[in-house]
């Protein structure tokens, strides 16, 4: 099995693309843009201020006892964070900071609700904040700190 896996990706090896031209993180069509790092999350409302989704973690991201991995959840809110931060006539701005509390305990295999909103807008600091839930209760939510590049800042 792990043979054919190296042979295969030897193989594909030869057909890489560069970051621009790559499929993952690139299909705007498909919910959670074919990223297949996060779990799939499915835009419902969002403008330039706010956004709101649902999304299911599955098994591949079981941390224990039916909850999704600690390690998981803070990528949802920067993938979804990260998007809003920069929506609109915004210029391209990076997670500084992302601070996660953990609330209750988050299903795997459910549906899910991710919401964030703006905080504040100062200069180049954006401040945003998050909340994910399972039905009513509260599983975690975040503060995260976006600051705009400067011209040629990578
Ligand atoms: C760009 C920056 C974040 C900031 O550096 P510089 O440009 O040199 O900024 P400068 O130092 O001039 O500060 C300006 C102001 O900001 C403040 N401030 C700054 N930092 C902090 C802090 N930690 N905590 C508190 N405050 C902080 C600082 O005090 C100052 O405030 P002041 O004006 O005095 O009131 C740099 O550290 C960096 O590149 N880090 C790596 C980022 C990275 O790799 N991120 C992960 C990948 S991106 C992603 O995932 C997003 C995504 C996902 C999905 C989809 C789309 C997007």
């Amino acid at each position: 099995m792990t043979r054919t896996v190296a042979e295969l990706s030897a193989r594909l090896a030869a057909h890489a693309v560069d970051e621009r031209r790559q499929i993952t993180g690139h299909v705007p069509d498909v919910p959670g843009r074919g990223q297949t790092l996060t779990p799939v999350l499915v835009l419902d409302d969002h403008d330039e201020q706010r956004a709101s989704g649902r999304v299911s973690f599955g098994r591949y991201y079981l941390g224990g006892n039916g909850a999704v991995h600690g390690g998981a959840i803070p990528l949802v809110f920067d993938d979804l964070m990260g998007r809003l931060a920069n929506t609109g006539a915004r210029k391209p701005s990076r997670t500084a900071y992302l601070k996660v509390d953990y609330r209750s305990i988050t299903p795997i295999e459910q549906e899910l609700r991710v919401t964030t909103w703006f905080e504040s807008e100062q200069g180049r600091k954006r401040l945003l904040h998050g909340t994910l839930h399972h039905g009513d209760r509260l599983c975690a939510e975040a503060q995260g700190l976006f600051v705009e590049l400067k011209p040629g800042q990578p």
